[in-house]
């Protein structure tokens, strides 16, 4: 499903080259639920967000399916994204002046589906966050856990392969965190949705079924 080859990337400071990622080599499986644990400044965010095309690393491959996104030009990366891949990020990135329904059917503008098949689609994806009852409320209305559940929703409504998450409960009390986690897991479950989940916490990577370390840039498999 995803397969990471030889990545290293490092950025520049001034005329400084400051390394980041190390030769990676990952694979992972269509419906894994994967944590990338490590601690602050180890390179996890950098490389979901390679992971996630957001950026273009300075060596190696990183295959979803068999497309290699690294080599693809801005254009079909970006279509390839919003039809291939969802991203939930710590702050959850809602849109202030639209309505819950309306972000969560956000990703699907571009999209041919009929405004109505919109509508039912983002609903039921509400319902299954338990949240259906607020789809007409602004997210200003809602709490951070359920703004959270919003964003889980809107990453599922293209029906992507695989899902990024970065620290989705960064934000959250302790039992709201476990409540997202919950989600998240039946959502694996029940859709075979592939998460990659960016933590710096132990016991939220002991949720997933599988742990990947980052240390000074470089992994640790367990
Ligand atoms: N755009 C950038 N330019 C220069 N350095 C960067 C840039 N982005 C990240 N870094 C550096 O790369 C290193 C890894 O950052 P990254 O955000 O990937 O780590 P992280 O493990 O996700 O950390 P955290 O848990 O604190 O978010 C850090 O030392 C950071 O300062």
């Amino acid at each position: 499903m995803l397969r990471v080859e030889d990545l290293s990337h490092f950025f520049r400071k001034g005329k400084e080259v400051v390394p980041i990622l190390h030769d990676i080599n990952l694979e992972i499986g269509q419906g894994e639920m994967v944590a990338l644990l490590g601690i602050s400044g180890s390179g996890k965010s950098t490389l979901l967000n390679l992971m996630a095309g957001f950026m273009k690393p300075e060596k190696g491959k990183i295959y979803i399916g068999d497309q290699d996104i690294v080599r693809m030009n801005e254009n079909r990366l970006a279509e390839y994204r919003r039809k291939h891949i969802g991203f939930i990020f710590q702050s959850y990135e809602l849109i202030p002046n639209l309505t819950i329904r309306e972000n969560v059917e956000l990703p699907l503008v571009f999209h041919t589906l009929s405004e109505s098949r919109r509508k039912k689609k983002s609903l039921l994806l509400l319902e299954q966050v338990d949240l259906a009852d607020k789809a007409e409320m602004y997210p200003s209305q809602l709490s951070g856990g359920q703004q959270q559940r919003v964003s889980i929703a809107r990453s599922l409504i293209s029906e992507p392969s695989i899902i990024f998450a970065d620290e989705p409960t960064g934000n959250l009390d302790t039992q709201t965190e476990e409540e997202i986690l919950a989600i998240l897991q039946r959502l694996n479950m029940e859709m075979k949705t592939t998460f990659v989940i960016v933590t710096h916490e132990a016991e939220v990577a002991g949720e997933m079924g599988r742990i990947i370390t980052l240390k000074n840039g470089s992994l640790n498999h367990t």
